[in-house]
């Protein structure tokens, strides 16, 4: 494909791919020099506890708006519809419960990680089982979040392969290392108007390439891409308005709610009020985000229709069609496949840099502070950057594992991504809703949980590979393609998308469910678990917990602990 690529890109196209790398390095470079120049963790990591609702509601946006949501949800719209737009309306209970019920909770404990409320809650094996979840589950999300722009971008236009994944994970963890969270929110908003603009040039000149707005919406009528709400109530369906209004709440939760790279920016507001509040104001971003996305697809189907020339086309993946399609429309316009192209990185470089930050957070806060109470904060904060700059280092590795494999673990990892999201979902419920929970029952029900995720996330991996798919990649490694990694595939916990050939049974059915319940599945089933609140080796694991917690326990007093906390670590103590 490379014959394409030398016609897309002018000089004025790598200036522009340029400028985003160079506003991100000195907004990095600004925060590493300014304020209190990254000297103390409560600055690196959480901002000095300072950051304003506005920069951190597009933060909050940005960090999980990665260049797959740029490219896959225009694919899925192209593909099937207007179906998936209808996931804005998880966003409602899917920032009203965390603004209202996580955010008090993480806030009033004046945390540094969301999992040092696993040990106040349970215990520290708790703890650390939740960080470990956690930093399993970014580690493989970072990797497909450097890699997925790339890949797409060399297929279309035969960009450099390396040359793009190198340029941003370096930059990215330049930045990210040296500016601390106060440099990762600002370049996020950055990013996120680059993000708005890129797209908003592609439906644009989309619009104007079909003939203006009526022709636009007479094609889109006529291909009957606007689908009707679909209240078909099989949850072996995969778009329908409850997987996507109702799963897609428990998807939502398990990422606004309890991921470390949203908790962490909760924490760093000045109040409680105004985290509240970036809560909110994250409600219209997103929704501006899937409606430009959503906008893309309608506007590629108005231009190529559902011709199948396109699709005979070379192209293994809806994702390089989309790409195809953009760099098709903005050929004539120097300077606007730039513009998309940063586009696609800035989404990339904001869910990255999200991740960095976080890892090196929980990596410092919940593993390795408490084994060293005597280290000073210098040495901590200079510690917090090596840690920040080493999972910069194992994204790239990440990226280049991905690449080695076929493309099809691509969205294996993206499951993995979303199935490990609801776990760690159901143990904060646990400890959150239902004060009798013990710490064996925390600990046994995540287990639970995971062993169900993998179990039914890759189970239906197996069984539902299309044998098109897997004749297909026989013939060369990088196929699957990310044959259907269209957003939905992608977004959360996918399994190849098909229509089951017949209605599944028994074992088959629950590897049929849709992905969009999975957060659902598997953060009940940690909560089912976690109540049956097996009374096995009970005392031994809190006996140890409740020892060290009494002596941690009087210090936590002067910080305040919602009542509600307090009477469940008061029971749990006594019994
Ligand atoms: O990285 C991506 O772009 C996809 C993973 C997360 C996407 C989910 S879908 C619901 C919510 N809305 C967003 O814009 N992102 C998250
Ligand atoms: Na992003």
């Amino acid at each position: 494909m490379d014959v394409i690529g030398q016609k897309y890109f002018t000089t004025v196209d790598f200036v522009l791919f340029a400028l985003l790398l160079v506003a991100s390095m000195v907004i990095g470079l600004y925060y590493a020099l300014s304020g209190g120049r990254q000297r103390t963790t409560q600055e690196f990591l959480l901002a000095d506890r300072s950051m304003k609702c506005l920069p951190l509601s597009l933060s909050l946006m940005a960090s999980f708006q990665s260049a797959v949501a740029i490219v896959g949800t225009p694919a899925e719209v192209y593909a099937n519809g207007t179906q998936y737009w209808f996931i804005g309306c998880s966003y409602i209970l899917g920032l009203l419960i965390p603004a209202h019920i996580f955010i008090p909770v993480f806030y009033r404990l004046q945390l540094n990680s969301a999992y040092q409320y696993l040990e106040l809650r349970f215990c520290k094996t708790v703890r650390i089982c939740g960080t470990i979840t956690f930093i399993f589950q970014m580690v493989i999300y970072m990797g497909v979040g450097v890699y997925t722009p790339a890949l797409a971008l060399n297929a279309v236009t035969g960009f450099h392969l390396w040359g793009a994944v190198l340029a941003t994970g370096l930059i990215c963890t330049v930045y990210t290392t040296l500016g601390g969270l106060k440099a990762v929110i600002w370049t996020d908003v950055f990013q996120t108007l680059v993000m708005f603009a890129g797209q908003l040039a592609v439906i644009i000149v989309g619009v104007q390439q079909v003939g203006g707005l009526s022709d636009f919406w007479r094609k889109i009528r006529e291909g009957d891409r606007i689908s009707s709400i679909d209240l078909n109530p099989d949850p072996t369906v995969r778009h329908t308005f409850w997987t996507l209004a109702l799963g897609g709440v428990f998807l939502m939760l398990s990422l606004y709610g309890v991921n470390q790279a949203q908790v962490q920016r909760y924490l760093s507001s000045r109040t409680e009020k105004e985290a509240i509040m970036s809560c909110y104001m994250a409600f219209p971003c997103l929704q501006i985000a899937l409606g430009l996305s959503c906008l893309m697809g309608l506007v590629m189907f108005a231009c190529y229709g559902d011709n199948s020339t396109l699709n005979e086309q070379f192209f293994t993946s809806k994702d390089q069609m989309v790409l195809y399609f953009v760099m098709d429309m903005l050929q004539n316009f120097p300077g606007l496949p730039g513009l998309f192209v940063a586009c696609l990185f800035s989404a990339s470089l904001s869910t990255i840099s999200s991740a960095f930050n976080s890892l090196a957070t929980v990596t410092m806060e919940d593993l390795i502070k408490p084994h060293c109470p005597s280290m000073t904060e210098a040495r901590a904060t200079l510690l917090s950057k090596i840690l920040a700059f080493l999972y910069g280092l194992v994204c790239l590795a990440m990226a280049y594992v991905f690449h080695l494999m076929n493309s099809s673990v691509l969205q294996a990892a993206l499951s993995i991504f979303g199935m490990v999201g609801g776990p760690l979902l159901g143990l904060f419920c646990l400890g959150i809703f239902f004060p009798w929970a013990n710490s064996t029952g925390a600990v046994m029900g995540l287990f639970a949980g995971l062993v169900m995720a993998f179990w039914v996330g890759i189970g239906g991996f197996v069984t539902q590979m299309p044998s098109s798919i897997i004749m297909h990649s026989q013939n060369c490694t990088d196929t699957v393609a990310t044959e259907n990694m269209t957003m939905a595939t992608v977004t959360a916990i996918l399994t190849a998308v098909t229509d089951k050939p017949s209605k599944p049974v028994g074992l088959h059915g629950l590897y049929s469910l849709s992905y969009m319940w999975y957060s659902a599945l598997n953060s009940s089933v940690v909560v089912l678990f976690g109540l049956l609140q097996i009374p096995i080796c009970h005392d031994q694991m809190n006996g140890v917990a409740n020892k060290e917690r009494n002596t941690e326990m009087e210090e936590e007093r002067e910080t305040f602990l919602p009542l509600s906390q307090i009477s469940c670590l008061e029971q749990e103590t006594a019994v």
